[in-house]
C-alpha cells in the first residue's frame, strides 16, 4: 500500500478546525470540526442546504471561512496553497467550456498544474471517458460531466480527493464504478471526502461519516457504529408478567402509550418468543422493529423527532 508523501500513517491529512461561514445573516457552516484521514473514505452527509458544498469549498481553499481554519498535513491551508498533487476537487459542475472536448479541457488543466499529457490519457481511462474524449463537453450527459469532473480531480493523483455529490446523474453501473474507484484510492492510502444527501448510497462506500444539519455536525464516527435499532414490538394483556420475564432474561421493555404496545430491546424475536412461552405470557403480536439505516439518518436529521 502506497502511503501519500509527507504524512505519518495515522495522522489526519486534512482538518476542519471550528470552521464557520456566514453569508450575511445566514450561517451556512457553523463551528464545524472534523478530520479527514488517509486510507479512509469519509462521507459528508446532510440534506439539501445543510452546508456541504460550502464546507467542501472551504476545505479546498476555494471559499474563505468567516472563522476557523483548515489544516493540510498540520499546516494552515492559507500558508500552503493547494496544488493538484495535494487536493483534487470536484464541486458543482465540471466547469469545462461546452465547446471544448473532454481531452482539451483536461489538457488545459494538466498544463496549469504542470502535469504530463500522458496523465490526461490515464485519467480519461480511469473515468471511462476515453471513447468520448474527443466529443464536445456541451453534448455530455450529467453522468459524463460527473466523470469528467472526477477525471479533473484525479489529474494530480492527489493526497486528498474532495467530491461534492459525485453519484448524482450516474447510472447503477456508474455508481458501482465510483464506489470501486473511491475504495481503491483509500486502499492506496489516499484520503477521500465525499458528500451525499443519501445515507443508503454512502453506506456502501464510506468508512467514516460526518453528518451535518443546518450547518452543524450532528454525528461523526465510523459508519459501522451507526447501527439501526433491533427491538421487538409485542402486545399483551399481561404487561406485569411480560416485564418480569423480559427483565429476568436480560432485556429491556418500554411501553408505547400511543399504540398500546411494548418495545423490547436486548433480546431478538426468537428469544422474546421463548422467554414469554416459558413464562406463559400470552402475546397478541410479536413484530421485529423495522428500522433501517436510512431511518437512523432521518432521525439524526430531525425529520422524525
Ligand atoms: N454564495 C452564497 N451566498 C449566499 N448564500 C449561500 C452561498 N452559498 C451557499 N449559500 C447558502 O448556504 C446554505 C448552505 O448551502 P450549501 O450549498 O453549502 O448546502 P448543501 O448542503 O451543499 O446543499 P445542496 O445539497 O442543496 O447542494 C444554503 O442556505 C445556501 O443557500
Amino acid at each position: 500500500m502506497t502511503k501519500p508523501p509527507h504524512l505519518p500513517a495515522s495522522s489526519a491529512v486534512l482538518t476542519a478546525e471550528r470552521l464557520t461561514k456566514r453569508y450575511g445573516r445566514l450561517t451556512a457552516v457553523d463551528d464545524v470540526s472534523f478530520d479527514v484521514r488517509p486510507g479512509v473514505v469519509t462521507g459528508f452527509l446532510g440534506p439539501n442546504g445543510a452546508g456541504k458544498t460550502t464546507m467542501l469549498a472551504m476545505l479546498a481553499g476555494l471559499v474563505r471561512p468567516t472563522s476557523g481554519r483548515v489544516l493540510l498535513g498540520g499546516t494552515p491551508l492559507r500558508e500552503r496553497s493547494p496544488e493538484a498533487r495535494t487536493i483534487g476537487t470536484a464541486i458543482d459542475s465540471c466547469g469545462a467550456h461546452p465547446g471544448r472536448s473532454a481531452r482539451q479541457h483536461l489538457r488545459i488543466l494538466a498544463g496549469f498544474a504542470r502535469l504530463p499529457r500522458t496523465r490526461v490519457e490515464e485519467v480519461l481511462a480511469l473515468s471511462g471517458l476515453t471513447e468520448v474524449a474527443g466529443r464536445r463537453v456541451g453534448t455530455f450527459s450529467l453522468g459524463m460531466r460527473q466523470r469528467l469532473g472526477l477525471a479533473a480531480a484525479l489529474l494530480g493523483d492527489p493526497e486528498v480527493l474532495l467530491l461534492d455529490e459525485p453519484a448524482n446523474g450516474l447510472d447503477p453501473e456508474g455508481i458501482r464504478w465510483l464506489r470501486t474507484l473511491l475504495r481503491e484510492r483509500a486502499e492506496r492510502g489516499r484520503a477521500v471526502l465525499v458528500s451525499s444527501h443519501l445515507l443508503s448510497e454512502a453506506a456502501h462506500t464510506v468508512d467514516d461519516i460526518v453528518v451535518v444539519r443546518q450547518g452543524r455536525v450532528v454525528h461523526a464516527g465510523a459508519i459501522a457504529d451507526l447501527t439501526p435499532a433491533s427491538g421487538v414490538w409485542v402486545r399483551t394483556d399481561e404487561p406485569g408478567r411480560l416485564a418480569e420475564a423480559v427483565i429476568g432474561a436480560g432485556g429491556r421493555i418500554t411501553p408505547d402509550v400511543t399504540s398500546g404496545r411494548y418495545l423490547i430491546d436486548g433480546l431478538d424475536g426468537p428469544a422474546v418468543a421463548e422467554v414469554t412461552r416459558r413464562a406463559q405470557v400470552d402475546l397478541h403480536e410479536l413484530t421485529p422493529q423495522s428500522t433501517s439505516l436510512e431511518d437512523v439518518f432521518l432521525e439524526l436529521m430531525g425529520a422524525r423527532s
